[in-house]
């Protein structure tokens, strides 16, 4: 496909999502049905869908109108590209823009237009991250890097950098999480490395990670993953210390993957459909259903999906579940988790932030920043 006919093709699609369909789904028929696109072509248009999701609303300005095409013709203008070059109108081509497409300049649109925010969320989000508002709403319009999990179970980090070295798969330490990898070369070559086959790294977003890192886990802890999914979590706080690990999720189906995923990294998880029956435990983890904030970079979609209904909702999931949560964790932790969540001020509820709990602890917690799992 020439590059002309892979915008025209993203700008397709883009209007299937447009009018309501889910991005995955839409991709995915597209590249049932073009045979004669070849596997760069599909990463290209990909992108193209993707990178268009993340900045719906400023690229809309900016390509004058929120359609597949109003998008395309945001990009290529803010890439500083003239969209004539690509829309020729010939062979597979989006015709030329026409006058009523000029478009306006993103600095004179509002603030949640220039942000890609939806309107209703931007106070809440100003009210959540003060400062951070603009920094982490331009964070949410990029793409997400591929981020491991060195299995400190199994080695060092730098052991682990070195076994994906000679795979292929090129890494960057995070300065800011001691387990975390950046990929930064070879990341299709990861799911059929050794490395990960064996257990020595695991997919897992930095923020994921470091919010594990902050848990008060001693060898010997008995740690219940109250809300485990496919237990990235579980994982990582086995990996940090010889616990007895349990697991429980409201939906077991999701918890699948968990025996497998341990046996990898070299450990022991009982999967509990009743964790009150085992309790106490040293440690309880909420990671609750939260907005999904931390993925939005790779479901984009769900950004502008997401309604002050939702939103309402999932609070109050969150304050079940951390309810039924707490009187799981013995009394005598109690005092050690007041002092790590919030020295001044003791166990409180958890605050309505936008980006929800990530995790917390005990029942009671602080907000983590967004976070993936
Ligand atoms: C954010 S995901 C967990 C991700 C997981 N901790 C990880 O790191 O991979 C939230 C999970 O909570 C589960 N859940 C929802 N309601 C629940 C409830 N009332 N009790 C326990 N788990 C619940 C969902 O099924 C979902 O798997």
């Amino acid at each position: 496909m020439t590059p002309a006919a892979r915008l025209a093709a993203a700008a397709g699609i883009l209007d299937e999502i447009l009018s309501g369909a889910p991005a995955e789904r839409v991709l995915t028929n597209w590249a049932r049905g073009a045979r004669y696109a070849g596997s760069k072509d599909r990463a290209a248009v990909r992108d193209h869908v993707y990178d268009a999701l993340r900045r719906r609303r400023s690229l809309a300005w900016v390509g004058g109108g929120e359609t597949g095409r109003g998008l395309m013709l945001g990009a290529l203008r803010l890439a500083g590209n003239d969209p004539a070059t690509l829309m020729t109108g010939e062979g597979h081509a989006l015709p030329p823009p026409a006058p009523g497409e000029q478009g306006r300049h993103l600095a004179d649109a509002p603030l949640g237009t220039r942000l890609d925010m939806p309107d209703w969320l931007l106070p809440r989000l100003q009210e959540s991250l003060g400062d951070d508002l603009e920094a982490a709403c331009r964070t949410l319009t990029q793409r997400a890097p591929v981020t491991l999990r060195a299995n400190l179970h199994k080695g060092t980090r730098e052991e682990a950098a070195r076994a994906l070295l000679a795979e292929g798969i090129g890494t960057e330490e995070d300065p800011h999480v001691k387990t975390a990898l950046q990929v930064v070369a070879g990341a299709t070559k990861i799911a059929q490395s050794n490395a990960f086959r064996s257990g020595v790294v695991e997919l897992q977003d930095a923020a994921s990670q470091a919010a594990v890192l902050r848990l008060p886990l001693r060898d010997g802890d008995r740690v219940l993953d109250y809300c485990a999914g496919g237990g990235g979590k579980t994982l990582t706080m086995g990996a940090r210390a010889d616990l007895a690990l349990f697991a429980h999720d409201a939906d077991p189906r999701r918890m699948a993957d968990l025996p497998p995923r341990a046996s990898r990294a070299g450990l022991g998880v009982g999967l509990l459909s009743d964790p009150a029956a085992r309790a106490p435990y040293d440690l309880v983890l909420v990671d609750a259903p939260c907005s999904g904030s931390g993925t939005w970079r790779r479901t984009p979609d769900a950004k502008w999906r997401l309604t002050p209904e939702r939103l309402a909702d999932l609070c109050t999931l969150q304050d079940r579940i951390l309810d039924a949560a707490q009187p799981l964790v013995a009394p005598s932790r109690m005092p050690c988790l007041r002092h790590l969540l919030d020295p001044a001020r003791g166990v409180r509820r958890p605050s309505r932030r936008v980006h929800g709990p990530s995790s917390r602890l005990g029942g009671r917690g602080s907000s983590q920043p967004p976070a993936t799992t």
